[in-house]
């Protein structure tokens, strides 16, 4: 048996992406510091691997063809100091759950990602922050600065790069141990979901829903239709210097492939077809994606896919796009529209957050539920409208019982926001909010009232299969 991948970081010649403009990177005061930082990640163990990579691209090549659905989620930005097993645990718990009744409505198998283990970087609107005359750096992810309103916290040091690697280690080991009580039987997904719906304002509703699902099967926890299956990772690959010291090159094939998560996207900030970010990731194996806003034109999405996949490789590249509730219906077809008459395969998702952030009256960021599942909406609408498959959905959420978001099934309102805001960036969905969205989906999807289709309707994708 030869070994899957061994550790030859790709840093022999300067790769092409140096030479070119990479927005949103750090000013690291000390280039010694980030150089041995570097240097450390050069030499670490790789977190995922080619063959884990190459078995999420089969699954999102279903995705594309329509014969499954994806679930990806989670914090909008990791916390180092926040991190811990009992919160990871909700949050996965949280993703399975929404697979399941997503899943179901669809009548689809789902594939889950988590937007975990190395979700730490993140592109800020602004490069600094002014608080009472005092401007500081902006806080972009704990793998840059820290949070706190400090110039010291604020400074950009290299070392973070290190330790988010190791939370990153620390975090996928706890998802691969879920994973395998999981597979020892633990339902964990069902027994929430029913608690769920029996608390919630629509529990006949919703009750009726889950029954569905547990008609057709769909709480078992083993991986095939109407199951979560695996979880894989996912973060944006915002910081270059991060990601390609932790690219390897895998012996059996001599392709490169980032070992930091499975699937890595480019966000909206910094997808410039002649920036370093699409150049890196044009070099990389994995399954990438790329966060679409409503700025983008149908000429550019054409170029940006010929530069990511120019061989058409299907699974390869996922769009997710995220236009607001206000222009989707607007924006969105034309684009669907080109990418389909040429006859390109990729998988189409709605990141219905992004584009529908409010400021509250008491200053931080909110995003209202109602907009949430309007954007939501829209997306189905018009991929259905255009026989396009609606690949899934992009939220950030956890699982646990914050107060970022406001309105949903909690009838959250401005004046909860200050109780338990905890997020480091953007405003996440909360359990119950969550749940509620994809509830609301299993019963308004288009073709699929109630999702009550029959679980045979859904044919498993040959990539949904082990092996
Ligand atoms: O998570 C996404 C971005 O980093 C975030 O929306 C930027 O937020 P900002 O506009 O507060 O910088
Ligand atoms: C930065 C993000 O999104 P976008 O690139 O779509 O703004 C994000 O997903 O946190
Ligand atoms: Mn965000």
């Amino acid at each position: 048996m030869t070994t899957p991948l061994v550790g030859v970081p790709s840093v022999q010649s300067a790769p092409s992406w140096r030479s070119l403009p990479a927005r949103q990177q750090p000013q690291w005061p000390d280039a010694s510091a980030l150089d041995s930082a570097v240097q450390t990640l050069g030499r670490s163990l790789p977190l995922v691997f080619p063959r884990e990579c190459d078995l999420l691209k089969r699954r999102l090549a279903a995705v594309a063809r329509g014969e499954a659905f994806l679930v990806q989620g989670g914090d909008c930005a990791e916390s180092l100091d926040a991190a811990d097993a009992a919160s990871i645990g909700r949050t996965v718990a949280t993703l399975r759950q929404l697979a399941t009744v997503l899943g179901h409505a669809m009548a689809l198998p789902v594939v889950t990602v988590g937007r975990l283990a190395g979700q730490y970087a993140k592109p800020r609107s602004a490069s600094t922050e002014t608080r009472d005359g005092l401007e500081l750096p902006v806080y972009r992810g704990d793998a840059v600065n820290g949070s706190a309103f400090t110039a010291a916290a604020r400074t950009p040091d290299p070392q973070r790069l290190v330790r988010i690697y190791n939370a990153s280690a620390a975090t996928l080991n706890l998802v691969r141990a879920f994973g395998m009580r999981e597979r020892m039987g633990a339902a964990e997904a069902g027994d929430g979901l029913r608690e769920f719906a029996a608390g919630s304002p629509s529990r006949e509703r919703y009750e009726e829903l889950v029954a569905g699902i547990e008609q057709a099967g769909g709480l078992v926890p083993a991986d095939g239709v109407h199951t979560p299956g695996d979880l894989f990772t996912s973060h944006e690959g915002l910081l270059l210097d991060y990601e390609s010291a932790l690219t390897r090159t895998d012996v059996d094939t001599g392709k490169r492939y980032a070992v930091s998560g499975h699937l890595l996207w480019i966000g909206e900030r910094t997808r410039q077809l002649d920036g370093a970010h699409v150049a890196y990731f044009a070099g990389i194996s994995n399954p990438i994606a790329v966060k679409v806003g409503p700025g983008i034109g149908t000429d550019e999405l054409l170029q940006l896919i010929d530069k990511l996949d120019p061989e058409r490789d299907p699974g390869r590249l996922t769009l997710i796009v995220r236009m607001g509730a206000e222009r989707i219906r607007d924006v969105l077809p034309d684009l669907i529209a080109k990418v389909t008459a040429e006859g390109i395969p990729v998988g189409w998702m709605s990141d219905p957050m992004h584009g529908n952030t409010i400021g509250a009256p008491c200053g931080r960021k909110t995003r209202r539920f109602d907009d949430v599942l309007d954007e939501l909406s829209g997306f189905f609408e018009v991929t259905s409208g255009l026989g396009v498959h609606p690949g899934g959905v992009h939220l950030e959420l956890t699982g646990d019982d914050v107060t970022e978001c406001v309105g949903g099934a909690p009838g959250l309102t401005f004046d909860d926001l200050p109780d338990r805001y905890r997020s480091l960036c953007d405003p996440r969905l909360n359990r119950e909010q969550a749940l509620d969205l994809a509830f609301r989906l299993a019963d308004t999807l288009p073709g699929r009232p109630g999702g009550r289709r029959t679980p045979a309707a859904g044919r498993p994708g040959e990539g949904l299969r082990h092996g």
